[in-house]
């Protein structure tokens, strides 16, 4: 498998050398008898810095495929209006791997989300579980672009753009309406998406940080052009407008045999991430560990914010080095691909989820307290064999009924701080 490296770069690939046209983009013929098709990730007229665009020479056009029916209502939806969305912390186990036959796109159901794809402002939040590869069925998602985060066995991402092989600490975004299948080289995985409806997720500034740290460029691979000439009776399978559709398709539409341009599916390995914290005192806000944001037409203020919680050496002296306890306008989803997060002493394990809403009061839990309260802070603790992660909103994330009605729902998560106990003692009280 080879990769070309960079963020948002401009590559160019061919997987039959001549494939691309020099100087131009639309000959009148091209290479090999291939077609020629525009895929654009931005309006026209979008600024230089933010504008995505490749340019496809392939097999078939897009448009070569049968009509759209609509399939039935699935768990995988951008309905978040089902039900009112309490303000209690929400928790839940992993979901269990299904035994049915189920394929990535049947396997994913969504958790939370905000907004609405017409309108590209917000997210959907959705954990997948499978146990078959697609074969003879393609996908493309016309709401908005995918971040995957493997949590249990591997995925073979064949996209039009090229193939991508992703394991757990790994993740890997595919554009919005990039048509994909995905294989299952485990046989089985689990994991998280966050499906993106506003400005593609991009890295975010560093300021005083300097030049290098957290994510850095070239660590995020796009793959190489790669290229199916595969005929037969196969299903594409759309999302558009919150909705599954699916049409008959006679060949694959992964024939993408060579392109060029900056709007491709890259991935990017977690454990590469170069976590910058406090070496004085006091726990850092969150906002360092950011690895992708979708900026919002509000500076600063973004629709989604991946973050992660690595590997890292806490030295804080004199401080309660895990998280505060803490309320946020910012809603919090949580995910665990490894290990143990350092905020909750159980109950949070890889696979399992966790939703702090706008204003829900939430923070370590109190065994975690306990501990922490009790630290030698004037020795560095190593958190090793972690990696936990946040899908962090502007808007308020509203799970869906799938969720609340989920027998992986946890009936006792808030039971985890009922135990800090009153400390308080009145030093103006008598005795
Ligand atoms: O709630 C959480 O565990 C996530 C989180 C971590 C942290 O270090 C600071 C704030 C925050 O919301
Ligand atoms: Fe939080």
């Amino acid at each position: 498998m080879s990769y070309q490296s960079g963020f948002g770069n401009t590559f160019a690939t061919e997987a039959i050398p001549g494939t691309l046209p020099v100087g131009r983009n639309s000959p009148q013929h091209v290479a090999h008898g291939l077609y020629a098709e525009q895929l654009s990730g931005t309006a026209f007229t979008a600024p230089r810095a933010d504008n995505r665009r490749s340019w496809l020479y392939r097999i078939r056009p897009a448009a070569v495929h049968g009509r759209f029916e609509a399939m039935a209502a699935s768990r995988f939806t951008s309905d978040f209006q089902q039900v009112p969305t309490p303000p209690n912390p929400l928790r839940w186990d992993p979901r269990p791997l299904p035994d049915a036959p189920t394929d990535f796109v049947d396997g994913l159901v969504t958790m939370a989300g905000n907004g609405h794809p017409d309108h590209q402002s917000g997210c959907g939040i959705h954990v997948y579980a499978a146990n078959r590869s697609m074969t003879e069925r393609f996908f493309y998602d016309a709401d908005g672009e995918l971040l995957i985060v493997p949590e249990h066995g591997r995925l073979r991402l064949a996209t039009e753009l090229g193939v991508i092989d992703l394991e757990p600490q790994e993740i890997a975004v595919i554009p919005r309406g990039v048509r994909f299948r995905v294989e299952l080289p485990d046989g089985v995985a689990r994991g998280y998406v966050l499906e993106n409806f506003g400005a593609a997720l991009r890295l975010p500034d560093l300021g005083p940080i300097g030049s290098n740290g957290l994510a850095q460029p070239r660590d995020f691979l796009t793959p190489v052009a790669a290229f199916e000439d595969r005929e037969g009776a196969f299903e594409l399978v759309a999302k558009l407008g919150g909705h599954l559709w699916r049409a008959p398709i006679g060949h694959s539409p992964l024939d993408v045999v060579g392109w060029h341009g900056n709007l491709a599916p890259y991935k990017y390995d977690l454990r590469r991430f170069n976590a910058i914290g406090s070496i004085s005192f006091d726990h850092p806000d969150p906002s360092i560990f950011l690895v992708l944001q979708s900026v919002s037409d509000t500076p600063g203020v973004d629709t989604v914010d991946f973050v992660i919680f690595p590997p890292r050496i806490l030295a804080m002296r004199d401080t309660f080095r895990p998280p505060w306890f803490h309320r946020n306008i910012a809603s919090e989803f949580m995910g665990l691909v490894h290990g143990a997060y350092d905020a909750k002493a159980g109950g949070f394990v890889p696979g399992g989820a966790s939703l702090h809403n706008c204003m829900t009061g939430h923070g370590p839990d109190a065994d975690t307290f306990e501990k922490a309260i009790r630290a030698d802070t004037t020795v560095p603790h190593v958190i090793e064999d972690t990696m936990a992660f946040m899908f962090e909103t502007r808007c308020l994330l509203r799970p869906t009924a799938f969720a609340l009605a989920s027998p992986q729902l946890q009936a006792d998560y808030a039971d985890c701080w009922q135990g800090l106990r009153k400390r308080f003692v009145d030093p103006g009280a008598t005795p």
